[in-house]
């Protein structure tokens, strides 16, 4: 994708009936960047990414999104794979939803399980998966159709940390091939620090962007990366920021 906007929020508010509203949120996500989005529980982290995917309505504000219809991939923390469907029809049903013929979509999805190392498993069903290799399965799915925007909700989260550690270096890999903008939701600073290039911190009471930190190094990370002061010196800035930001408005 071309350098530029991927998608923004401007002066968003969302409300629903018993909580305080959401916003306003102000939030830039360029093309080709990763962002990762921490908060307390029921800041809106989720609530933010739906904005972005237009599977919610601002009630207020404007939501700017430059991709093309179909280009963007959301990814949940539960897989949620059709369990009747082998591992190569779950990841052809984005495509044959947009007409494009079984064959092709096959031969595609084929593919996009190949680039998450699941090219022996296409017949393989829901069942016949760990949770790290349904998760490959969903990432596929969500990069078939090789969106401009890639939304993770807390994808990792139900995983051991080995697993969790592995499916972000896939990740990387994966965003160096294709650069989609990135927003990935989780509640581990380190993952965040980590996976991004940048990690914006939500108020816990009103959802709206505060500390925006940046992180250092190249992406994918060099070996041994965690031992970096540098990594090290981000993770501390990130948690006091969040720690900071749990505080409730007076
Ligand atoms: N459809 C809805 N109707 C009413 N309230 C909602 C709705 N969707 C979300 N909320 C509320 O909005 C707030 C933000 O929810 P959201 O899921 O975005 O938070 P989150 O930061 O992702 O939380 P968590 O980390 O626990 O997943 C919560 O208080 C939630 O209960």
């Amino acid at each position: 994708m071309a350098d530029g906007l991927a998608a923004s929020l401007s002066g968003v508010t969302v409300a629903w009936p018993d909580r305080a509203p959401i916003g306003p949120v102000d939030l830039t996500v360029t093309a080709g960047e990763i962002v990762a989005l921490v908060g307390a529980s029921g800041a809106g982290k989720s609530t933010i990414l739906r904005l972005l995917a237009d599977l919610e309505r601002p009630h207020d504000g404007a939501v700017v999104r430059q991709i093309i219809p179909g280009g963007t991939g959301f990814v949940f923390q539960s897989p949620t794979l059709m369990p009747w469907a082998d591992a190569v029809a779950n990841v052809a049903l984005p495509l044959e939803l947009t007409g494009v013929a079984r064959a092709q979509a096959y031969a595609r999805a084929a593919e996009a399980l190949a680039a998450v190392g699941l090219g022996d498993r296409l017949t393989a069903r829901p069942f016949q998966l760990s949770g790290g290799m349904a998760m490959r399965v969903s990432l596929a799915r969500a990069l078939v159709t090789r969106p401009d925007l890639l939304l993770l909700d807390e994808p990792f989260a139900a995983l051991d940390s080995i697993t969790r550690r592995g499916l972000v270096e896939d990740l990387h890999r994966l965003w160096s091939n294709t650069r989609p903008a990135i927003v990935f939701v989780t509640h581990d600073v380190e993952e965040a620090v980590y996976l991004a290039q940048r990690v914006v911190v939500l108020e816990a009471a009103t959802g709206r962007p505060g500390a925006a930190i940046p992180t250092p190094g190249p992406i994918p990370r060099p070996p041994h990366w965690r031992a970096d002061p540098s990594y090290r010196q981000t993770v501390e800035a990130v948690a006091e920021a969040l720690a900071a930001a749990m505080v409730p408005a007076a």
